[in-house]
């Protein structure tokens, strides 16, 4: 099975673009004030008018209010939510939309036990970051400890690049790969050549 390619972390209309051009499967939008790809509502729907179509739209929230999630979903054409901090399974339940969490490797539960907790998730992005702190850090986590499921459908992030996204894959398997600095020049700002590298990558290591 071919490997999904999420771009997250998209500021500029034209980023969307490229990415799309490039063959990325989902763009990520950032809805989360501590983050230097948060965008707004006005800055989310200008990027998404832009987008081609059959490219899945997800926005990206950590802890939110359940007022923030309502008004992106009201104001926004969004395809998949994606929860990032600690929200409860009740909490990412609560809108009627197809979500995806977020665990965070960094922390003392094991991805078994954060993942037991959420039945309703669409699926896991299995991010470095510690429970509490941001993800979107640049930094990968030990890969060996990838767990061995395979009913449910798991997303790999944290510190991807061209340079170690095909040993990423060989080694774990992911429905899909999740990158955001690693395809940057400096943060929310993409750059058209470190995208098309880390798609050819993906498509290289997936033919073979
Ligand atoms: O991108 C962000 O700024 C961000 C902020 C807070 C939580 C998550 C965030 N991004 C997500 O983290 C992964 C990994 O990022 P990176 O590739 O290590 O920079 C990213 O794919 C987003 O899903």
């Amino acid at each position: 099975m071919r490997t999904r390619v999420k771009i997250c972390g998209i500021t500029r209309p034209n980023d969307g673009v490229v990415a799309a051009e490039a063959g990325c499967d989902a763009i990520g939008l950032v809805f989360w004030g501590g983050s230097q790809r948060c965008v707004s509502l006005q800055q989310a729907e200008a990027i998404i008018a832009a987008l081609p179509p059959m490219v899945t739209r997800v926005a990206l929230f950590v802890d939110p209010s359940e007022a923030e999630v309502e008004a992106a979903l009201a104001a926004l054409p969004i395809d998949l939510l994606q929860f990032h901090g600690r929200e409860s399974a009740e909490f990412c339940a609560r809108f009627q939309h197809d979500y995806i969490k977020a665990i965070a490797m960094g922390d003392a539960q094991s991805p078994e036990q954060q993942m037991q907790k959420h039945g309703k998730a669409k699926g896991f992005l299995l991010d470095s970051h510690a429970s509490g702190a941001a993800g979107g850090s640049g930094k990968t986590f030990d890969w060996s400890r990838w767990p061995g499921l395979k009913d449910r459908t798991l997303l790999l992030a944290g510190g991807l690049d061209a340079t170690n996204v095909a040993q990423a894959i060989k080694q774990t398997r992911p429905y899909a790969v999740d990158v955001s600095s690693g395809v940057e020049t400096s943060p929310g700002i993409k750059d058209p050549k470190r995208i098309q590298e880390f798609l050819n990558e993906v498509s290289r290591v997936d033919s073979h």
